[in-house]
């Protein structure tokens, strides 16, 4: 049969698929969609189980569809799994491109946009400090030291609740409903995703375990944007509130005599910032946190230059931020290095669209391979290298069109991560603190040896380096004083 066309554009290259025959590579798959780039270009088509898939391996092609023409590309899939099966419909990543999402992306923005990000600042010093402190009791468990600070974070500025060391009740209920969302994150995962129809299949029927997935993840999925919601009402009711997101837009609403569908835009965007806010930034972190193990000489280096600006008195603040620019770039590298959502969230076209000659159906799934397009090695020469002087010298960079910042680990267009500013502002208060107090090393087995960590990422939604082991120690006496004194600062 002669393959179909519009306007006589064909259907962008890629490997030949039938309706049932389309498998999309499940283990590392943005590393497969990049040596297909050398075989098929930027721009790659694939069917599978009824669904057009469009892969976009280039900055260019990336910038070209999703930020030129986001008026077409701006919708996401729809995921029965997650959405429908899950109880995820509250979660505005994943709304379609409608007025529905807008009015939840607009209350966000107003929150986190550049200039209001600065205000939480000081809760970033807070739960960076907490995070030293924890480093020096148990560095063995920097993993779970990580998470907690980013987990405070998000629910200091979204609830005005301190979250406890451990075994938070909110946590621990977001934590069981994102282990479902991480499960079912990558697209394609289900079956059901690509025949949605399967979603009517009884739970007890033999091949319908996602439905029992499914229904296990609901309850969690459901209390984690009511309870602690909830509390802040009633919080509101005794008067013994603080000052937060969800606080003070419920102040608002009864202040201007509240339209009742504005209380469950309110309601799912004080809980968007732990689902997308709290893993997201710990999986940088813990990039940073293998990279600094495996390169000795960029620690060092680092630690001078912050030196250079605190004296080694006091730990660093937001102010010093013009005076240490390898922490920026370290910020930029982390990202760059092993992207933290390496094919980003999946967008859907509206509209039949022609880009250069070929096809892109309307209704069309788009995957920007933000690890290729950060990997580029005509942009980022030894992209696997971790080298945050990469970014140095932005002028000659530019002369040369090399080492663009990774911009594109925020995603594209309209859809553009809009929690960036508090994220990288995190990542940079983490790293500057970190190295200013503390040196990173490998361990050393029984034998003396230098156990080398392995450097691997997960090749899950959300990637992040596998388990490592490595040794975190105060640099100085000194440096122990400003970790236990910065209880003290109050900040
Ligand atoms: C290192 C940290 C982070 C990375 C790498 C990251 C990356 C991304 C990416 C790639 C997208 C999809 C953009 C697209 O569709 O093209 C996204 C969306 C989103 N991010 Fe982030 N993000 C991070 C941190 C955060 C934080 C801290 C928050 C909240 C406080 C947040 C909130 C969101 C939201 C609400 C969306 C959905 C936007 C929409 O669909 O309209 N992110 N993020």
């Amino acid at each position: 049969a002669t393959p179909p066309t519009f306007h006589g554009a064909p259907l962008p290259p890629g490997p030949t698929s039938s309706w049932f025959g389309g498998h999309l590579p499940t283990l590392y798959p943005w590393l497969t969609y990049a040596d297909w780039r050398q075989k098929y270009g930027d721009v790659i088509y694939i069917y599978s189980l009824g669904n057009p898939i469009v892969i976009l391996n280039s900055a260019k092609a990336a910038h070209d569809l999703l930020e030129e023409r986001s008026a077409s590309y701006s919708s996401r899939p729809r995921r029965p799994m997650t959405r429908e099966l899950m109880g995820w419909d509250w979660l505005f990543s994943s709304m379609p491109y409608d007025s529905t999402w807008r009015r939840h992306r607009a209350l966000f923005q107003k929150h986190f946009h550049t200039r209001a990000s600065p205000r939480y600042q000081p809760i970033q010093i807070k739960e960076t400090h907490t995070l030293l402190r924890n480093l020096a009791e148990t560095p063995e468990n920097f993993w779970h030291h990580v998470r907690r600070s980013s987990a405070a974070v998000v629910m200091m500025i979204s609830y005005g609740h301190q979250v406890k060391d451990q075994g938070d009740e909110y946590v621990t209920i977001a934590d069981q409903a994102l282990t479902g969302l991480a499960a079912a994150g990558t697209f394609g995962t289900y079956l059901v995703d690509y025949l949605p129809i399967l979603k009517y299949v009884p739970a007890w029927m033999p091949g319908a375990s996602f439905r029992r997935v499914a229904d296990h993840f609901r309850k969690p999925t459901r209390e984690m944007v009511e309870l602690p919601f909830a509390m802040v009402r009633e919080q509101l009711a005794s008067g013994t509130a603080t000052p937060s997101l969800a606080a003070n837009e419920i102040e608002e609403w009864h202040r201007t005599g509240g339209n009742p569908s504005d209380i469950s835009v309110i309601k799912n965007v004080s809980a968007i910032s732990f689902a997308a806010g709290a893993d997201t930034t710990v999986s940088a972190i813990l990039a940073f946190f293998l990279a600094m193990t495996v390169h000795p000489e960029i620690q060092r280096e680092a630690q001078l230059q912050i030196d250079s600006v605190t004296g080694g008195h006091r730990l660093p603040l937001f102010s010093d931020r013009q005076s240490l620019p390898l922490i920026d770039s370290l910020v930029w590298e982390c990202l760059r290095w092993n992207p933290v959502t390496p094919l980003g969230l999946p967008h859907l076209t509206t509209q039949d669209d022609v880009y250069e000659g070929r096809w892109i159906p309307k209704g069309t799934t788009v995957l920007p391979n933000i690890w290729s397009i950060l990997h580029d090695d005509s942009v980022y020469p030894s992209p696997l290298t971790f080298d945050p002087h990469r970014f140095d010298d932005e002028e000659e960079n530019q002369k040369q069109a090399i080492n663009d910042l990774p911009g594109p680990a925020f995603g594209f267009g309209r859809r553009v991560c809009p929690g960036r500013y508090l994220a990288i502002d995190s990542i940079w208060i983490t790293i500057a603190s970190v190295l200013a107090v503390y040196d990173i090393k490998k361990t050393v087995d029984d034998n003396g040896e230098t156990i080398e960590p392995d450097i691997e990422f997960t090749s899950s939604f959300l990637s992040r380096p596998k388990p490592f082991q490595n040794s975190i120690k105060p640099r100085s006496e000194a440096a122990l004083r400003l970790i236990i004194q910065s209880k003290e600062e109050g900040l």
